[in-house]
């Protein structure tokens, strides 16, 4: 192992301009700032049926700051809308948001999709699969864009606990974060080094910014939105609150194999190493009785026979243009 080297100098001075923690705002404070601004939330969730109502339930205790929450459903087959709505929030369905374009599977699609079902001039994306959250994840996003003209994208950032197996760990999520997206923000965009999750789900935006970026498809979004943003408006357009703990639904590392594949394409898109990749195949293995991964979106294709055995799973990299092309072309 190699260590002990310095901080960059202009990550070290933005970490100091652009970071704020503790969060140092109230809602009231929050909302007297806004002067004539709205803010939308939104919650992607792809069957989130456990978690949706609380996370629900949080944003609107953040009182008039709000304007509208809505949950985007990303093709939920399970009571996430019911629950959604019976929480108070307005749910839209992928083609509901941009009738005439055909959904495509993934959370940068559902985001993508959301600049078209909301109006508000900030958007905030808040996971639906989030626990024990409150409404300090959307003050603490609003905070430097009501008070810092400059700032136009703000991460959240946390301690993240593991829950494997109903044992939890106070520390050691963000697994995708330290073995994958670290190492490649270090090696292809160093200036980015000092953002603490760049994966986080919890961010902020001016629409203005949102709707002049591409969208990657899958879970590269968050990473792309990070190194678009940079190299549009430079690193001081970036801001980072601190929003304490979070918690969510670990998933399995068959899934998290997948997340990986995706940022790992976006990063080098981005980078111009590899701008037309091909859909890239990622063997994992499984042992015979066991299921290598659940969700959806990539194709399984387990081989027959006992013991371990080959699964095969599709990484496309797929994305979007600026939805404003598309916005005021209809
Ligand atoms: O096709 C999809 C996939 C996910 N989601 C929703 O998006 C949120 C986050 O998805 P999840 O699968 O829980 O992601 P994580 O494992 O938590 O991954 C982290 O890292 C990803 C890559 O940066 C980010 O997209 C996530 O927001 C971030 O929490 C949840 O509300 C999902 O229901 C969708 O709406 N559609
Ligand atoms: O942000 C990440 O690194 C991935 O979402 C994985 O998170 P987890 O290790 O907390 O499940």
């Amino acid at each position: 192992m190699s260590g002990g080297s310095e901080l960059r100098e202009d990550v070290r001075g933005w970490f100091a301009r652009r970071t704020w923690q503790p969060v140092p705002w109230s809602a009231a404070q929050l909302f007297e700032a806004k002067r004539g601004q709205t803010v939308s939330v939104v919650l992607p969730a792809l069957n989130e049926e456990a978690t949706v109502a609380g996370v629900v339930e949080a944003v609107r205790a953040a009182g008039p700051l709000v304007d509208e929450i809505v949950v985007m459903d990303g093709g939920c087959t399970d009571r996430t809308a019911q629950r959604a709505a019976a929480a108070g929030a307005k749910v839209i369905g992928l083609a509901e948001a941009l009738p005439g374009v055909e959904p495509r599977p993934g959370k940068g699609e559902v985001l993508w999709r959301s600049l078209a079902a909301t109006t508000g001039d900030l958007v905030v994306f808040v996971d639906a699969d989030l626990v024990e959250v409150g409404p300090e994840v959307v003050v603490g996003l609003l905070g430097p864009l009501l008070t810092e003209p400059q700032v136009q994208l703000v991460k959240g950032f946390y301690r993240r606990p593991l829950r494997l197996d109903s044992v939890e760990q106070r520390s050691g999520g963000g697994r995708v974060t330290e073995l994958m997206a670290r190492p490649l923000l270090a090696r292809f965009a160093p200036q980015l080094s000092g953002v603490v999750q760049p994966l986080g789900g919890e961010y902020a935006a001016r629409r203005a910014l949102l709707e002049q970026l591409p969208f990657a498809g899958g879970y590269g979004v968050e990473i792309a939105l990070l190194m678009d943003t940079v190299r549009r408006a430079g690193l001081d357009a970036i801001g980072q609150v601190d929003l304490g703990v979070r918690k969510h639904r670990n998933r399995d590392l068959a899934d998290l194999g997948v997340m990986a594949s995706e940022i790992l394409a976006v990063v080098l898109d981005r980078a111009g190493v590899d701008e037309e990749p091909q859909p890239v195949d990622l063997v994992q293995f499984a042992e015979a009785g066991s299921s290598a991964g659940s969700s959806a979106g990539s194709s399984v294709r387990p081989e027959a026979g006992g013991g371990w055995h080959p699964v095969v799973r599709t990484v496309a990299r797929s994305g979007r243009a600026p939805i404003e092309q598309v916005l005021t072309s209809s």
